[in-house]
């Protein structure tokens, strides 16, 4: 029998100590399951390990003894489903660098990596071809999470049979997977959402209003279907967790890294300072060069996300990016 096609999945691992990686395991382990966690820290290992917290990234948790941490990739084998949660720049070297194995990786990261414009998927397919995949992904901040409150994600997979076996095993009384087959639209979503919540902290930041707000999320929203339709993500998925309401939490939040990144450039502070500072990412800086040029390539009109990368860029001031966004032709709302 192929891993793909187990009923059940007890043994988990976790790739990343980071916020999510580290509430995602807290989940896992909350009930005295074991779980494993690479960190690559040895700060973040000797604090899971020694205190049952992450005080780095996650701090105010407080986690399971049954999370343990390693900052020894090797040690994630003979495991039956991993959890990835690498940002996305530094998701291939980490790969590269798994043991090998049948056990099927969950893609949690949000992003697309530049200069291939690969997605999390399209990387591991390099690297594991063959393997079983999943993304999991939709509006799940970290703390909230750890915390047990109540929070509903999509989890996707080519094979219904792998999506509902890992979403029985990831289940719990206030986390709600829903199944769904399309990879593509859940990780399109989440990273393209991550960009749009940059423009809406700018919008907030810069004090230019809540109309102006539910503008970007209303046209956000239609520049990620147009990007997603166009690479065979379905309109359901895009209007679902990982997409609109992954948008939605994240818009309207200063919790979210991103928002408050924008927040920042809305202020007038520079990106490279504010950049600089920060040990927690904000994936949507990294992704929103990546995502504009793909769609220009693809001739896919997306100017919310061009102006985002050129603010992060430092390449244009806020009120000329606002300006440009709002002195573009009239047009029917359907395009
Ligand atoms: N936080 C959240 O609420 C959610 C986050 N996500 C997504 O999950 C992914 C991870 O985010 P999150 O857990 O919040 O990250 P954090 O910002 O909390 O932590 C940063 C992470 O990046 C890692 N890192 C930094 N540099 C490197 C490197 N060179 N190689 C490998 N790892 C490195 C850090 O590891 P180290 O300690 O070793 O530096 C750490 O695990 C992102 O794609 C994010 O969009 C998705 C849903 C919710
Ligand atoms: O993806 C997230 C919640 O779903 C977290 O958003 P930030 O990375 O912007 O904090």
């Amino acid at each position: 029998m192929t891993r793909d096609c187990m009923t059940s999945f007890e043994k988990f691992g976790v790739v990343g100590g980071g916020a999510w990686g580290t509430a995602l395991a807290q989940l896992l382990a909350a009930e005295g399951a074991p779980v494993r966690l690479w960190a690559r820290e040895e700060d973040v290992v000797a604090a899971i390990n020694a205190e049952h917290r992450n005080p780095l990234f996650l701090p105010g948790a407080a986690l399971s003894p049954s999370l343990t941490a390693t900052s020894d990739l090797g040690t994630l084998s003979g495991l039956d489903a991993l959890l990835v949660v690498v940002p996305v720049p530094y998701l291939r070297a980490v790969l590269a660098a798994l043991p090998a194995g049948d056990a099927p990786l969950i893609f949690c990261s949000k992003g697309m990596e530049a200069g291939s414009f690969d997605f999390p998927i399209d990387i591991a397919r390099e690297i594991f071809p063959g393997r079983g995949f999943a993304v999991l992904s939709g509006p799940t901040f970290a703390h909230e999470v750890a915390a047990g409150l109540p929070t509903a994600i999509t989890l996707a997979a080519e094979n219904p049979a792998l999506a509902e076996g890992l979403a029985r095993a990831l289940a719990r009384p206030h986390f709600r997977p829903y199944v769904s087959t399309d990879m593509i639209g859940a990780e399109i979503g989440g990273a393209i959402k991550n960009v749009l919540a940059i423009a809406c902290g700018i919008v907030d930041g810069a004090g230019l209003g809540l109309n102006a707000r539910a503008a970007l999320i209303s046209r956000g929203f239609a520049e990620m279907t147009r990007f997603g339709l166009a690479r065979g993500a379905l309109a359901e998925t895009l209007a679902g967790l990982a997409g609109l309401g992954d948008l939605v939490l994240t818009c309207t939040s200063s919790n979210s890294r991103n928002f408050a990144l924008g927040q920042g450039l809305g202020r007038g502070e520079s990106a490279a300072v504010l950049m600089a500072d920060r040990r927690t990412v904000a994936e949507g800086a990294f992704s929103a060069p990546v995502i504009a040029a793909a769609a220009r390539a693809d001739a896919i009109d997306m100017p919310i996300t061009d102006a985002v990368a050129r603010l992060v860029a430092g390449e244009t001031r806020v009120a000329d990016a606002i300006q440009a966004l709002l002195s573009r032709p009239l047009r029917p709302e359907g395009r």
